[in-house]
């Protein structure tokens, strides 16, 4: 990939999982919302992604976009998911078609199909043995307005591909968890996304061929109610980590 690599949200978490994993691999454009503390060793700019110049400014040039900037709380209120997620997310498509960007990698959520996990499916459907799982061809079935916003993103994606023909993948992260997976916490162990697996999905999206794809960003749990199938397919994903191989923040079971 000779241009840039934009990454809206560069300053968050899945953000700095990406640049501590792939950094040195691409020729990247950080956005921020608010100024870095440090000079980041990449070129990069400040602004909103609601507001349509730092769009267009962010947007020139590049050849792909992660697009990971949103308010990321399940809690968030309607009036934040729609500004920031939602109008922020269709200013960033409109500016990529403008601007001839080939790809947009969209950081979607679990929460875009959180109302699957019913009360009679768990907490069953985050151990091991359960057999339900959730591919990326279900429908969207959101349990929270945030998730409603990622499901709206996605479905953004899914027009700007129809009708513009940029490449699109869609990743419904699981829970990011630095070090080790989440602690006491079944839900979050079933969907755990390690640092590492986190920035080797990201370049698999940055590398693969794909039209359009909606898949799942976890490590390859042993407990989980996501198909890797479509990520390891289409996208080459190899994930390393497994949340069964941990006891607490203690390594039980090393690679
Ligand atoms: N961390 C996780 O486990 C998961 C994260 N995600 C998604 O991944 C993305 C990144 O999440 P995190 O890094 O965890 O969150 P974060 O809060 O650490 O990072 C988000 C970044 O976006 C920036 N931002 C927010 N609104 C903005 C706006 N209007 N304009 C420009 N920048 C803005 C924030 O300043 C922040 O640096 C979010 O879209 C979130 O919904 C989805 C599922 C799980
Ligand atoms: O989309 C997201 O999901 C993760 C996991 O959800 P949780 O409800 O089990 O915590 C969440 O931690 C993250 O903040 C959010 O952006």
């Amino acid at each position: 990939m000779d241009d840039p690599v934009l990454l809206t949200g560069a300053g968050g978490n899945v953000g700095e999982a990406i640049l501590g994993g792939i950094g040195d691999e691409y020729d990247w454009r950080l956005m921020f919302h608010s100024p870095p503390a440090d000079e980041p060793d990449h070129e990069y700019l400040v602004g909103d992604v609601t507001d349509d110049e730092t769009v267009q400014a962010a947007v020139d040039g590049v050849s792909a976009i992660i697009h990971l900037a949103g308010d990321p709380r399940p809690s968030a209120p309607w009036k934040s998911v729609l500004s920031n997620n939602i109008d922020g997310t269709q200013k960033m498509y409109e500016a990529a078609v403008e601007h001839d960007v080939e790809r947009f990698v969209y950081a979607s959520s679990n929460h875009a199909v959180g109302a699957y996990e019913t009360d009679e499916r768990t907490p069953e459907m985050y151990r091991p043995n359960d057999e339900f799982r959730l591919d990326g061809t279900e429908l969207p079935r959101p349990g929270n307005l945030y998730g409603v916003s990622k499901a709206t993103g996605e479905v953004l994606g899914r027009y700007y591909h129809d009708e513009h023909g940029i490449k699109v993948c869609n990743v419904r992260i699981g829970n990011l968890t630095e070090g080790h997976p989440p602690i006491d916490y079944e839900r979050g162990q079933a969907m755990w996304l390690s640092y590492r697996d986190c920035a080797h999905l990201h370049e698999c999206t940055l590398e693969a061929d794909y039209d359009f794809e909606i898949v799942y960003g976890i490590s390859d749990n042993e407990r989980k109610y996501y198909s890797l199938e479509r990520a390891k397919d289409v996208l080459g994903y190899e994930p390393m980590d497994n949340s069964a191989e941990w006891d607490g923040d203690e390594r039980v079971d090393a690679n």
